[in-house]
């Protein structure tokens, strides 16, 4: 599958959500159906919250770095460039909101929905829908910012 997550350069590509390099990660992967981006992941026994559902922090880090993916793919899009072509967009979590509908149940794979709801300058809303057998059962927005140049490196205070 090609999906936005195979295209990140090597040096972005270990975040524990989407990084393809983080043996330890979900390593999710993301693709365009139409105007919607899909995120398809299957939680194992141990992303257990009350037993028979899922822990909410995964479907929150599910939800995020389906957004930041989304959100470079998205502006891509605008541009009309190709997922390959340089400079990479890169995407930070500015915001990160999540409702909990509906307990999401662990027994089978969770469908993340999103569509891009604002872009404008360096920012990108993406709102998602989370969906177990079809059930909606979260829904997410995220505000995700195009990655300044000196991310990381900036001094606190
Ligand atoms: C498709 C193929 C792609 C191929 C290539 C892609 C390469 C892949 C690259 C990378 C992927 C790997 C990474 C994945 C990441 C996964 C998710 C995470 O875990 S990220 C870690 C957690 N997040 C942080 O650590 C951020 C920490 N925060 C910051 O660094 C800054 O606060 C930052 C960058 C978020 C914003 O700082 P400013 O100084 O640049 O922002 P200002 O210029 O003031 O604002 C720009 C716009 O953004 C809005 N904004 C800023 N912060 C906001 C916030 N918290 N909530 C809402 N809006 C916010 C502002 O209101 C403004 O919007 P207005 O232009 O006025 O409409």
């Amino acid at each position: 599958m090609d999906a936005f997550q195979d295209h990140y350069p090597e040096n972005v590509a270990h975040c524990y959500g989407c990084g393809r390099l983080n043996d330890h990660g979900h390593q999710i992967k993301t693709v365009w159906e139409g105007d919607e981006t899909v995120t398809r992941f299957t939680p194992e026994p141990y992303h257990t919250s009350v037993p028979g559902f899922v822990y909410g922090g995964l479907i929150a880090s599910l939800i995020d770095c389906h957004s930041t993916g989304s959100a470079a793919a998205a502006m891509y899009r605008a541009e009309g460039r190709d997922l390959d072509s340089l400079p990479p967009f890169r995407f930070v979590t500015g915001s990160l909101h999540v409702d909990f509908l509906k307990p999401t149940p662990i027994d089978g794979p969770i469908e993340l929905r999103g569509r891009i709801t604002e872009v404008k300058g360096r920012k990108v809303v993406v709102e998602t829908a989370v969906l177990a057998a079809g059930v909606l059962t979260a829904r997410g927005n995220v505000v995700a910012i195009q990655m300044p140049e000196d991310f990381g490196t900036a001094k606190p205070g």
